[in-house]
């Protein structure tokens, strides 16, 4: 694994960090870290694969199990499951289809997602943290307050995104409060260790293999990475499909974790992204994986 990543690293030059949110863009670019955890309970790790960063998009995954779990199919009335074809953020085809977000990986369909838990958990915000506890098995998983307030200070187009939403009726709480819930679920701060562990569940049809606890049931586990292969990539899941082929997602503090079904999950981190928004030495670590260990589900 540290061959990969060493072979890659310095294409961090190649990409820019999320400076839309102020605090991700003081990040040293150079830092770069990847780890697989299996199935069977084994976790490797290279480069900086320990050290904490803001999992942001990552955490659309986490909100999404907890209201597909809370919701049941009613959730699909609200949200879709179709590929948007347009950049994460954008705001454009929310108001043509009347207010229900094209997937709950996009920012709409996740801010729809945050209403859902805000109206469903009295305190949602301290919910989701403790989930991704226990699925990370790890209790120093936090919440980074200055990443919080950085995006709470410039979070207008997502604030736009709620406001449309709700004027179609399709937001039940107030916005501030979806919103406030939305920022801290994407300040929460792992390794890539913690977070490949914790997200394997999806790559054991709902069960975390660690405890035997079922997260979710396996057709949503089946759902879920249906989602992630159309759209966790958002503008690039087709070419991610065709290059590299795992359900994957990544998020604008540059992670990104791929599920490989039946196996275990890759995360790897690089701060500078690519013009999807998408981190460039992940992508190229993570292809160069999946091709080296045969990993394609296709
Ligand atoms: N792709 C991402 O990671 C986007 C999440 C980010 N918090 C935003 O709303 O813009």
């Amino acid at each position: 694994m540290s061959n990969v990543l060493n072979k890659h690293r310095a294409k961090y030059l190649e990409g820019k960090t999320a400076n839309y949110i102020p605090a991700l863009a003081q990040v040293n670019p150079s830092l770069a870290g990847v780890a697989i955890a299996t199935i069977d309970g084994d976790v490797v790790g290279a480069g900086d694969s320990r050290v904490p960063f803001s999992i942001q998009s990552v955490s659309k995954i986490f909100g999404l199990v907890m209201a597909m779990n809370r919701l049941g199919d009613d959730l699909w009335q609200r949200v879709h499951m179709e590929p948007s074809g347009q950049a994460f953020n954008s705001i454009i085809q929310l108001e043509w289809e009347k207010g229900i977000p094209r997937n709950p990986v996009i920012n709409a369909g996740a801010l729809l997602v945050a209403d859902v838990l805000v109206s469903h958990y009295s305190a949602s915000k301290l919910a989701v943290l403790n989930y991704v506890r226990r699925l990370a098995d790890d209790e120093s998983v936090f919440i980074d307050n200055a990443v919080f307030e950085s995006e709470l200070k410039h979070g207008s187009r997502n604030a736009a995104l709620t406001y449309l939403m709700k004027s179609f009726d399709n937001i039940e709480a107030s916005v501030p409060e979806v919103l406030d819930h939305y920022f801290t679920q994407c300040a929460i701060t792992m390794s890539c260790e913690q977070l490949a562990k914790s997200m394997l569940f999806l790559a054991n049809k709902g069960k975390n293999p660690c405890t035997g606890e079922r997260v979710c049931s396996k057709k949503d586990a089946h759902r879920i990475n249906a989602i992630l292969s159309t759209s966790g990539m958002y503008d690039q899941s087709g070419e991610f499909a065709f290059s590299v082929g795992l359900p994957a997602k990544s998020g604008v503090g540059g992670a990104i974790v791929a599920i490989v079904p039946n196996y275990g999950v890759i995360c790897a981190w690089s701060p500078p992204l690519n013009g999807f928004g998408n981190s460039v030495v992940g992508k190229h670590i993570i292809a160069d994986l999946a091709e080296e260990l045969g990993l394609s589900i296709y």
